[in-house]
């Protein structure tokens, strides 16, 4: 698979909180940004460490009262098949974090959760229904909605969503979703969107900390076989963004957010 990057920067902040701080100023400056053009908005919360940060620091930033919450409709990234209100569920943890900080803000309608383990059978099946909502909330003939911006967290192996080195999940095509067992990461069960589905994005921003991910960092801005380091096959439509901590940028390139040529 080739990796072109339209537009990619690379933005490192001095440490991890200070990344969330910033990601969430971003974030909320692009939703405000997006909702001066189009309705609704569509964003992609991701799970993980900096990602529920990053949900925290948006709930506790003022400018969250300056977004129309009912023309934002939230998305994930990926999700661990175990049963709503698992605290290991991604949902859970940003309900925590910041959805259940908007109250009556945010219309339950617009949060677009993947089915829990204790409603459908398997992940197949919560792939399956997720896919049908997206769907539902694409234009015409899509199979997605147009995604504004898509958060993604990495693991050290350079995983993104669900998506892991060597794992079948990185070969689905012709569907925006799909089911994942055995997930280096525990729980071994998930469900994830597919390359497709992410690459299909305007943007998308990885964020990560710590030194545990500079190898993974360094590999992807390199360009790295997506088989081995599937964060390098994440690349938004019209910009990507990794957003680090010099902890997970120390291993890398200093000109690694250089536009690539041509
Ligand atoms: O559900 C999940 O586990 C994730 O969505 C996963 O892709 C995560 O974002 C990365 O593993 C980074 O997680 P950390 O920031 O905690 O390292």
């Amino acid at each position: 698979m080739t990796t072109p990057h339209p537009l990619r920067d690379v933005v490192v902040h001095p440490d991890a909180a200070t990344l969330a701080e910033a990601t969430a100023a971003r974030l909320l400056t692009a939703v405000l940004d997006a909702q001066s053009h189009h309705r609704p908005v569509h964003l992609v919360l991701t799970g993980g460490t900096v990602g529920i940060r990053t949900l925290a620091a948006v709930a506790a930033n003022p400018v969250r009262d300056a977004v129309d919450w009912t023309g934002v409709h939230l998305w994930w990234g990926d999700e661990r098949f175990v049963p709503a209100g698992d605290p290991d569920r991604n949902e859970t943890q940003a309900r925590e974090a910041l959805l259940d900080t908007l109250g009556d803000a945010l219309p339950a309608a617009n949060v677009h959760a993947v089915p829990a383990a204790d409603v459908v059978g398997d992940p197949e099946a919560a792939a399956a229904a997720y896919a049908e909502e997206l769907a539902a909330h694409a234009p015409e003939g899509a199979a997605l909605p147009e995604l504004d911006v898509l958060l993604l967290g990495m693991g050290p192996d350079g995983h993104v969503a669900s998506l892991f080195p060597d794992h079948p999940g990185l070969d689905v095509v012709g569907r925006t979703t799909t089911g994942v067992h055995d997930s280096p990461k525990p729980p071994p069960l998930r469900v994830s969107l597919t390359f497709e589905a992410i690459r299909s994005a305007r943007e998308v921003w990885v964020v990560a900390a710590g030194e545990e991910k500079a190898d993974a960092v360094a590999a992807a801005l390199g360009d790295g076989p997506v088989a081995q380091v599937p964060a390098a096959g994440a690349v938004g439509r019209e910009r990507t963004r990794w957003l680090l901590d010099v902890a997970a940028a120390s291993r890398s390139a200093s000109d690694a957010g250089t536009p690539a040529a041509g």
